[in-house]
């Protein structure tokens, strides 16, 4: 589990640890990260580190100090240096004596009309180009003179704290920006690696330890890890029995509708042994599909159960409305998804019905959400955790970047890196493994995490075939730890990613059991 903190949380951990360390010193800790980094992306890339080039792209901050602190540092392997400055009058005084002294180059990137010809050559035969355009400090799109020397980058890019032309605190992307191959971060994660555009424009975040962790507080918001959802995933023990695993009511689907019903149904029995039960008038298709449910036409037949999940395919109509009131009166934890959170939208006598004490989880994408909150959100993380609190549930708001808030201001975000999951009913499946998660008694925003983590990897691994390469994807390249855009796949629908989702289970599960080796 990785914490997130907002900039200016950063800020103040980094003003407590100015007072215990000279500010050049700790610069010189995150250069030391940053040139690691790059000779690392030098042997990958360029075949080793003596006798490449690497091109600095150097603004008016600190962000730009960093860069040529490192650039300074690569020069002593061997490296050829050259730095871009965009704001030569402006340009850390200190790192540009040091990258001099060290033989490294410096030409301003302004001409009479825009970037020189110099300055253009420079960014193209870099074999990794350095961005240290901006950092914490950046304040909406990237300058012109910056985005057009963003432009003319061709070489991998390693960012330094964040790619430049990314809104640090939330990820948005206003214009040109860049595209990292490896961002080099200090102390903590901030948003913009795990939100929006931001995480996949981070490419690979590498974290360096600059001594800012003893002085950060509790983190914004935390990010799991593949072993975090392994280590948390239910398996039955020796004692255990069907019904002491947890036992899940699905009520979802209709007769002429019963793909909602299958998908979530099947997410559930894929998820943790024990039992699923059906309630609806899809029974006939779901036990023609999954003959281990048992399925009877209403929920009041169903029998006990630990939780329910509810939604997809229901409908909006009386007949929907009358389900779920009647799962709401169970007072069981309930994920509710597609159709129900519709009617919850829109009929407020139905949360009467609903035991406040209970975990209710609902899992809207944008367009569900703004029925909710009155609005699509903008910052995901605040919108999330607003409408968690004002309504007392857990809020899944799903996405590229999916952000799940508690109701006690706990956030946890999957930025899964890719789009696989996108297909029709792929969300009915998560509701059903959800469910599973929440009968299984897993505490309820570690089952959303969980489930979230191991859907987005189903997907990926139906859409790369990469279980069949020893639970790693085939990557562009070789490169066997590039992120998820760079692997090959091919479009999927909702039944392919649910026969993925046991090899995502065991890919977590191995995970954990390595990390406590
Ligand atoms: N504190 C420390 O010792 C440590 C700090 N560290 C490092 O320092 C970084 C923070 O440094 P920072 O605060 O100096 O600001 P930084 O992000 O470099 O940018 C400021 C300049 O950028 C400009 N600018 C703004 N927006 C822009 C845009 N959209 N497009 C283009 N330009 C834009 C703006 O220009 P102005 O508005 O003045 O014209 C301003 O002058 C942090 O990310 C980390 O890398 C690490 O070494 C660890 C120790
Ligand atoms: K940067």
């Amino acid at each position: 589990m990785r914490g997130v903190w907002t900039p200016d949380r950063i800020r103040a951990a980094e003003e407590r640890l100015f007072e215990a360390v000279a500010e050049p010193v700790v610069m010189r800790r995150a250069a030391n990260g940053v040139a690691l980094h790059v000779r690392r992306l030098l042997g990958e890339r360029a075949g080793g580190v003596a006798g490449r080039h690497v091109t600095l792209l150097v603004g008016a901050g600190n962000n730009g100090g960093d860069a040529l602190w490192a650039g300074a540092l690569l020069r002593g392997r061997g490296v050829g240096v050259t730095a871009v400055l965009l704001a030569p009058d402006r340009t850390h005084g200190e790192g540009l004596r040091a990258l001099r002294a060290a033989g490294g180059r410096a030409l301003a990137a302004e001409g009479s009309s825009g970037l020189t010809s110099e300055a253009v050559g420079a960014l193209r035969r870099g074999d990794v180009v350095v961005d240290g355009v901006v950092g914490l400090s950046a304040r909406g799109g990237l300058r012109p003179l910056a985005a057009e020397a963003v432009g003319h980058v061709g070489a991998p890019v390693v960012a330094v704290d964040l790619p430049s032309g990314v809104d640090p605190a939330t990820g948005l992307v206003e214009g040109p920006a860049v595209s990292a191959e490896v961002t080099v971060t200090f102390g903590g994660l901030k948003p913009c690696h795990v939100l929006e555009e931001g995480a996949a424009r981070s490419g690979r975040v590498r974290l360096v330890d600059i001594g800012l962790i003893p002085y950060l507080d509790e983190p914004d918001f935390t990010v799991l890890d593949p072993e975090d959802a392994g280590a948390a995933w239910p398996v039955p023990s020796p004692e255990d029995d069907k019904y002491s695993q947890g036992v899940l009511g699905v009520a979802a689907g209709s007769a002429s509708f019963p793909g909602a019903a299958m998908l979530t149904a099947g997410g559930a029995v894929r998820t943790a042994s024990g039992m699923v039960r059906y309630a609806g008038p899809a029974a006939d298709a779901v036990r023609e599909s999954w003959p281990e449910i048992v399925a009877t036409g209403s929920v009041g037949d169903t029998g006990r159960v630990q939780a329910w999940a509810v939604g997809p395919g229901i409908g909006t109509g009386s007949n929907g409305r009358e389900v779920l009131a009647r799962v709401l009166e169970e007072a069981r934890p309930v994920v509710a998804d597609a159709d129900a959170i519709t009617l919850l939208a829109r009929d407020a006598a139905l949360w009467d019905a609903r035991d406040p004490e209970t975990p209710l989880v609902l899992t809207p994408h944008d367009g569900e959400f703004a029925r909710l909150a009155g609005e699509r959100p903008e910052d995901r993380v605040a919108a999330a955790r607003e409408t968690a609190r004002r309504y007392g549930v857990l809020l899944l708001l799903k996405g590229n970047s999916t952000v799940v808030a508690a109701p006690d201001g706990r956030v946890l975000v999957h930025p899964s890196g890719h789009a696989w999951p996108a297909t029709a009913g792929s969300g009915d499946v998560l509701t059903g493994m959800l469910g599973k998660l929440l009968a299984a008694g897993v505490e309820p925003l570690r089952a959303c995490g969980c489930a979230v983590l191991v859907h987005a990897r189903a997907a990926e691994i139906a859409a790369t075939g990469s279980a069949e390469h020893g639970g790693r994807a085939p990557r562009v390249g070789g490169d066997e730890e590039g992120r998820a855009e760079r692997t090959v796949g091919a479009p999927i629908g909702a039944s392919a990613l649910l026969a993925a989702v046991p090899a995502a289970i065991r890919e977590v599960r191995a995970a954990a059991t390595a990390s406590v080796r």
